[in-house]
């Protein structure tokens, strides 16, 4: 089974590939292949490189079985302190919705879309466990948080939330339109809260991100079997009806 890691960066890609021993994509497993994708910064970025490889790889008949998207990310340090790892339970859109007068709506509160995809369970609590990372929603936002009364407002409407990042939606939505699961995985650099950039340890959640793909690669290679089958389109026997 073909696997897509998408970070938002270079470095990040290059941490990614390390981990696994690979330089850029390799082949593993069952004669699968594990690619890995910078593919920009913020859910848009994310989404749009991400539909494109999925799309490009269907088309040549070599469609990828499952995405990861991985990176670095805040850390809500009551969860998950700078440079550990997070595995995503959850991945949620936490500013896609509108603000009222009396608090925000959720588009899926506004009846016109879904702010969250569940990566396979059974994957997901694996890859913690391997890693040695907090299995916990993961919150894709468009602006970083940079101030306290922000960190609270999300926590408190994501109280299992442990971190925070930019790509996670825009990868799951991407991946969920042709149909394939995926996973998330940050290692914390800083702390969501009040903007303090001289805190932040970009070397550091990279490291950890070397070393938590070192940990998962094994996994990810066998992924399948952690995956939920799935089910193949049924061949039809009726003639295609002609207009
Ligand atoms: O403000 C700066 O000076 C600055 C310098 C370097 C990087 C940044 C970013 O905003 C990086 C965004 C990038 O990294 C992920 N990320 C890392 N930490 C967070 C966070 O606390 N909240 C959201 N995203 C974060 C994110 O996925 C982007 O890919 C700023």
């Amino acid at each position: 089974m073909r696997v897509l890691v998408v970070t938002a960066v270079a470095a990040e890609a290059e941490a990614v590939a390390t981990g696994i021993g690979m330089s850029g994509a390799a082949d593993v497993g069952d004669g699968g292949l594990l690619r890995t994708l910078a593919g920009g910064v913020g859910p848009a970025a994310a989404a749009a490189s991400t539909a494109r490889e999925l799309a490009l790889a269907a088309a040549a008949g070599t469609p990828y079985g499952l995405v990861v998207s991985a990176g670095i990310g805040g850390g809500f340090p009551r969860w998950a302190p700078v440079g550990s790892l997070v595995v995503a339970d959850a991945i949620t859109a936490a500013d896609l919705g509108a603000e009222t007068p009396d608090g925000f709506l959720t588009v899926d509160e506004l009846g016109f879309g879904r702010t969250t995809h569940l990566p396979p369970a059974a994957l997901a609590a694996r890859a913690a466990r391997v890693t040695g990372a907090v299995c916990a929603p993961v919150l894709t936002v468009s602006t970083v948080t940079g101030t306290a009364a922000r960190a609270a407002a999300l926590s408190a409407r994501h109280p299992r939330a442990a971190a925070e990042a930019m790509e996670g939606f825009g990868v799951a939505e991407a991946a969920a339109g042709q149909g394939v699961p995926v996973l998330e995985i940050r290692a914390v650099s800083n702390a969501v809260g009040p903007r303090d950039r001289a805190a932040w340890r970009i070397g550091d959640a990279l490291a950890a991100l070397v070393t938590g793909f070192h940990d998962l690669a094994p996994d990810l290679l066998t992924t399948a079997e952690f995956l939920p089958a799935r089910e193949e389109p049924e061949e039809s026997e009726e003639p295609e009806e002609q207009p």
